[in-house]
């Protein structure tokens, strides 16, 4: 038998799920582990398979990593629980099926933080231990992750030279998680040496069929397909797959007639899907020419909406002030609504409003943005955190922003849960605020997450935080020129309270071409700067600051007074070197920004003036 050989010659079949299968059959465990507690089980579906027409059978070794037997304290037994099934999946071969060594992907579809060099370790280990058993080649699967693929296939070729299969697994129709399209991926994996590339998992044939229409024949390599047997339903807890395995077998044609030299299972497929398989396309040989379907590009229309200058591009030139005014916590939007018009005559030129901060919730800020935009004739801008969203609600959020036109937005990563009124809900963070940037800015292109045409271009303007508040703020420029890498236009800063600090942040920063809008929110009472100077993290007052809010005392006025009046120095200091000044509300006192914000306006004119005397 001659693996590369045969490949050429006639159609090929692959096992179907194992996984699944033993899921179905009641069994919550190591899968993987069974290899070596009951080797009999494993070795009968592998003859299952080969019965039912398998010509390709894989190890039971999909999840035999470091990583994932570490779950179940198994992380010693990777040597022998892949050697184990290697030659279970021999036994059952008895030389008339070819036996793959299985590695499965160790980044799932969700973001993992094993970093790549523990994922090569891994890899490494898991290749090694299935290499001592003699496999007839190598199968990668379930990659989401095509940079976790192309890194891993690197390294088989270096360690050996049997067959490869390197399969991936789709986000979209067509598309992988980075928004890579198929036809390029499988391009990029026979660049790197791989025999077959294939996808494999999350989508049954009907999904698979129509991604491979856009797909080209490789030059040398074969194309793999391993669908699953249709899309999960999930009934009573547990996912299941319906299985017709006459439709799963009449799709391997189509699969066949789109390039598919290899066609397998995935999860939900059994014994009779793989004989379904092995009926239709009997000993076909692979095609050799195929009509590739024209990838859809839709028109992307540049959307020319804009009516005044963005924020960040007025920060570049002119005096622009922010001032944050947090949605109420309760519902009634009164004193709310008349703060935003309060603040719109004192002469602010956006409002912007915080998305649950301190992860409490507050009446949703994308409804007050509308009603701002709607009835006082505010262009809001609304921030957007990573914690109460996942990947579907945010670009739903997104789509809906756009849709309103409300395009200015912060992105953030959001403070966690576990600090606000609800420590015990789930913090998402699908994606980092790096990601969510990227994400907006790949939106402005017309694409979404996985690069599927959104039909038009987003127009999103994106501020980023900047939180100067840490010990090394050299990490923290580090952390803003890769937001700004990722598509940041602007950043609003954490709160500064001396004016040695600001001094630091423009020194820091001043490299830098991006606005930055300094963060200044005036201290409400003794008792407020004392909190903040000892329980926030990161944030220390000033002695002096801290003495003279302690002189006010109780009295409300004249902690405002003075509040204001420290306010008023540091927006003093900001104002000579930074164009941009954040103001954020304190508590809804909408009255402490507003007279902040007359008095920029007050000393930026007096100083016009000034110039124009001169002149
Ligand atoms: C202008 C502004 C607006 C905000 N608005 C909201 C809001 O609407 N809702 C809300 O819930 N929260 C809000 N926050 C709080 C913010 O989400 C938290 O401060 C969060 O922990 C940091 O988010 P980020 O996007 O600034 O940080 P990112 O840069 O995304 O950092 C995320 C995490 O990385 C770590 N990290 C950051 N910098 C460093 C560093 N220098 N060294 C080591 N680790 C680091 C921290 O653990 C941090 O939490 C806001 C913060 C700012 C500055
Ligand atoms: N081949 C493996 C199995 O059937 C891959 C499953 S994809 C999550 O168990
Ligand atoms: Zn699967």
């Amino acid at each position: 038998m001659n693996f590369r050989k045969e490949l050429k010659e006639r159609m090929l079949i692959g096992e179907g799920a194992m996984g699944t299968l033993l899921y179905s059959n009641g069994i919550d465990q190591c899968y993987e582990e069974l290899n070596c507690t009951n080797p009999d089980q494993i070795e009968s579906i592998h003859r299952a398979y080969l019965e039912a027409g398998a010509d390709i059978l894989q190890s039971n070794t999909y999840g035999a990593n470091f990583n994932k037997l570490k779950r179940y304290g198994l992380e010693d037994e990777v040597s022998r629980i892949n050697r184990q099934g290697v030659i279970l999946a021999k036994k059952a071969a008895k030389g008339k099926a070819y036996v793959f060594g299985t590695i499965g992907a160790q980044r799932s579809i969700r973001k993992s933080d094993l970093s790549m060099e523990e994922i090569k370790r891994g890899f490494r280990e898991q290749l090694y231990s299935l290499l001592m058993e003699n496999p007839d080649g190598i199968l990668l699967e379930t990659f989401y992750d095509l940079e976790e693929l192309e890194t891993v296939l690197q390294i088989v070729k270096n360690e050996t030279g049997l067959p490869i299969i390197a399969n991936v697994s789709m986000h979209e129709l067509g598309n992988l998680q980075s928004g890579i399209h198929l036809n390029e991926a499988f391009q990029k994996l026979e660049q790197l040496g791989a025999d077959v590339v294939g996808v494999n998992c999350r989508l049954g044939p009907h999904h698979m069929i129509r991604a491979l229409e856009e797909v080209s024949l490789p030059k040398q390599a074969s194309i793999a397909i391993y669908p699953n047997a249709s899309l999960p339903d999930y009934v009573d807890g547990r996912l299941v797959y319906k299985a017709v395995p006459e439709y799963f077998g009449s799709s391997a044609l189509e699969l066949r007639e789109q390039g598919a030299a290899i066609i397998g299972g995935c999860c939900g497929t059994t014994p009779l899907h793989i004989q379904a398989v092995k009926h239709a396309i009997g000993s076909l040989a692979p095609v050799k020419e195929k009509f590739t379907k024209s990838r859809e590009i839709e028109v992307i229309e540049v959307n020319d909406r804009e009516l005044e200058l963005p924020l960040y591009e007025k920060a570049k030139t002119e005096r622009t002030i922010l001032v944050e005014l947090d949605p109420p916590k309760k519902l009634g939007i009164e004193s709310f609504m008349t703060g935003a018009e309060v603040l719109k005559k004192a002469g602010v030129d956006s409002i912007t409003l915080a998305d649950n901060s301190l992860a409490s919730p507050r009446i949703s800020n994308d409804a007050l943005a509308n009603l701002l935009k709607n009835q006082l004739n505010i262009n809001p801008m609304v921030h957007i955190t990573c914690r109460d969203r996942n990947l579907i609600g945010l670009q739903s959020h997104l789509m809906g922003l756009q849709t309103v036109g409300l395009n200015e937005i912060l992105i953030i990563t959001g403070d966690p849960s576990k600090i606000g009124d609800f420590p015990g809900a789930t913090s998402v963070y699908d994606l980092s605020s790096f990601d969510l940037i990227s994400m907006v800015k790949q939106f402005n292109e017309g694409l979404s997450y996985s690069g599927q045409s959104l039909g038009q271009r987003a127009n999103f303007k994106i501020a980023a935080a900047f939180n100067p508040n840490v010990k090394y703020l050299d990490k923290a420029v580090q952390r803003m020129e890769k937001k700004i890498a990722c598509g940041a236009q602007s950043f609003l800063t954490q709160p500064i309270y001396s004016l040695e600090q600001i001094e630091e942040v423009y020194e820091a920063t001043k490299h830098l071409e991006t606005p930055i809008f300094i963060g200044i929110m005036p201290l409400t009472s003794t008792r407020n700067a004392e909190f903040i100077h000892n329980e926030i993290p990161g944030i220390k007052l000033p002695d002096n600051v801290r003495r003279a809010m302690a002189l006010a005392g109780d009295d409300p006025v004249k902690s405002r007074i003075e509040g204001v009046n420290i306010a008023r120095e540091l927006v003093d200091s900001a104002r000579e070197k930074f164009k941009g000044i954040y103001l954020i509300t304190p508590f809804l006192r909408y009255e402490m920004t507003a007279e902040l914000t007359k008095y920029i306006r007050k000393v930026d004119s007096k100083q016009t003036s000034e110039v124009a005397v001169h002149e």
